[in-house]
């Protein structure tokens, strides 16, 4: 699946991030350029920071009262930490699928219609059908739900609740999508589907992924991040970092010294 990719211009730009929970120092001057219409992947020991700097980039760390984010992030060259940008409306546009698959308690339409009616993106029932409609199919499940709408979203599989999860973060027209390990609670075949899934997500967003399996790292994503005790600590095309990593702590990661 890793194709390789033409170089893209950049999405995200951080700059000298560092983030403490307290006094705990858990990422530490962090600076990368995240590409658009590719795939990024962290990846990293337990606790190395992936999921803290991954929130960094829609800014869900303000929801954590102990955390505290300095440097600079940058989307499309606008500080997304300066006062005048609205968290709401920049996780609209940085969506964000977590780990667990957690649909809201409402149908399969309601779920995916959230986000556009409380961005008022739809003027009328008939252009909310088409949002709706248009992001099941972005999200590869429009034709095995479109004759139950109106069930809860619930009561799908675990793997149809993802995707239903990733259809919804779609449905506001996001440009970058966050996904903190979106796999690990999902079987093989559905874990299949939402990495075919994230592989053609990238035609329209920058995608950066989370994950603890290096083989769904080397199948997905273009650049991989390797983390290490709140340091990246390697950065580069997906190939070169599994092939030949430049820094010992990544290789004693790959080659399963570390973990
Ligand atoms: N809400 C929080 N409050 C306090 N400390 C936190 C919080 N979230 C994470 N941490 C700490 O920050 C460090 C980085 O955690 P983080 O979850 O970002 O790592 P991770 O690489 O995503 O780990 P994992 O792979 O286990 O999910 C850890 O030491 C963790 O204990």
């Amino acid at each position: 699946m890793n194709d390789g990719s033409a170089m893209q211009p950049t999405k995200i730009a951080a700059r000298d991030v560092n983030v403490w929970y307290g006094d705990a120092h858990a990422i530490k001057d962090v600076s990368v350029d995240i590409a658009d219409n590719t795939v990024t992947a962290f990846i990293g020991p337990s606790g190395c920071g992936k999921s803290t700097f991954l929130r960094c980039l829609n800014r869900m760390n303000d929801t954590i009262a102990s955390a505290r984010v300095t440097g600079d992030i940058l989307i499309d060259d606008e500080d997304i930490y300066d006062r005048k940008v609205d968290p709401v409306q920049l996780r609209a546009k940085v969506g964000m699928v977590f780990q667990k698959p957690n649909p809201f308690p409402k149908s399969i339409y309601d779920n995916v219609a959230y986000g556009p009616r409380i961005h008022g993106l739809a003027n009328g029932k008939a252009a909310l059908d088409e949002i709706v409609e248009s992001a099941l199919r972005r999200a590869a499940l429009w034709d095995e739900v479109k004759d139950r709408l109106t069930a809860a979203g619930t009561g799908l599989s675990g793997g149809q609740q993802q995707r239903l999860c990733i259809a919804r973060a779609v449905a506001t027209s996001p440009e970058i999508l966050l996904m903190d390990e979106p796999c690990s609670a999902l079987d093989p075949i559905a874990t299949d589907q939402v990495e075919n899934l994230i592989h053609d997500l990238r035609r329209n967003y920058s995608v950066v992924i989370v994950t603890h399996s290096m083989q769904q790292a080397s199948r997905v994503s273009q650049k991989t991040a390797y983390f290490h005790l709140g340091n990246m600590v390697e950065y580069g095309d997906t190939t070169d970092i599994f092939t030949r990593p430049r820094d010992q702590r990544t290789e004693n990661y790959i080659t399963g010294r570390i973990g």
